[in-house]
């Protein structure tokens, strides 16, 4: 008998985050840079899930008979990305619409509905979402499942990024080049831009986190993204008694899909 297999595709607008569904079972997760159009492009004309496994460079041993053409659930932020999808075959785009919050404002990302939503279903409602990603967003919603809002600002890498790209002096840095706190006052270069730049995303983070539990006492705080982990490892050096009852969880987008599409 044929699994039901799908691949998700979560499009961001640093990496793609892929997980492979085995009937309703999250068999497999990953990221990768933004793959070219001439891959979509062979992908879209052979939909199989060997050249699934070689575009996301997944070892080709799976125990299973998947569907031909594979099924494809999409979910996507970066609309030129987006657009290079719309020829796979077996497509299904997921949109605001499909996703079960109330209150949410059209524009609102769909990586966000999803997230928080994933949030919810997992680890409960109200639950607030910290998505440190390319931008770093929060995104709340309450206990009657309605979306209470949020924010969002440049992330760890794109905060490194800008005053590498933008000023005539500061060297580019990469997130995670220290794992322990720099000194508040630096006497490098280096540890200056490091010292701004964690610090006040770590004060704005804690002071996000303290106006969400006035809101929301003892709510669930998770965090997911390409720099949770290390925003993580940070907070706890700087503010411990946040950090211990701060989740990370970097499936939560893939939850919040599995529940609404894969069933
Ligand atoms: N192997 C990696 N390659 C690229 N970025 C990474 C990697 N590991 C962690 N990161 C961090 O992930 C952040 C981007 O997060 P990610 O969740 O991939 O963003 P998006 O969802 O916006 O595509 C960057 O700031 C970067 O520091
Ligand atoms: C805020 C975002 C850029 C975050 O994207 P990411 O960092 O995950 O790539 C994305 O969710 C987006 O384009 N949102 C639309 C605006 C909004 O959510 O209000
Ligand atoms: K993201």
């Amino acid at each position: 008998m044929n699994n039901h297999s799908s691949i998700v595709l979560i499009i961001g607008n640093s990496r793609l985050h892929w997980a492979l569904f085995i009937d309703k079972t999250l068999y497999s997760t990953g990221d990768i840079f933004h793959l070219s159009a001439s891959i979509i492009q062979q992908l879209a004309q052979c939909p199989t899930l060997d050249n699934w496994l070689t575009a996301i460079s997944l070892p080709n041993n799976l125990p299973i008979i998947p569907d031909y053409p594979i099924p494809l659930i999409l979910a996507s932020v970066v609309p030129s990305q987006t657009a290079l999808w719309q020829s796979y075959p077996h497509l299904r785009l997921i949109t605001l619409e499909d996703v079960p919050l109330e209150r949410m404002y059209p524009t609102l990302g769909i990586d966000r509905a999803l997230a928080v939503w994933g949030a919810g279903i997992t680890w409960g409602f109200p639950t607030l979402v910290i998505d440190a990603g390319t931008a770093l967003t929060f995104t709340g919603a309450d206990n009657h499942q309605c979306f209470v809002g949020g924010a969002i600002l440049p992330g760890l890498g794109l905060q490194f990024a800008s005053l590498g790209q933008e000023t005539g002096q500061l060297p580019l840095l990469k997130p995670g080049l220290m794992i322990s706190l720099p000194l508040h006052f630096a006497m490098n270069t280096s540890d200056a831009i490091q010292s701004g730049v964690i610090y006040t995303l770590l004060s704005g983070i804690k002071d996000f986190i303290e106006a969400w539990w006035r809101l929301f006492p003892g709510s669930q705080v998770v965090m997911t993204g390409g720099d949770s982990n290390l925003l993580k490892t940070y907070l706890y050096q700087q503010v411990p008694d946040i950090a211990e009852r701060l989740i990370v969880d970097n499936y939560l987008i893939f939850q919040g899909i599995g529940n609404i599409v894969i069933r």
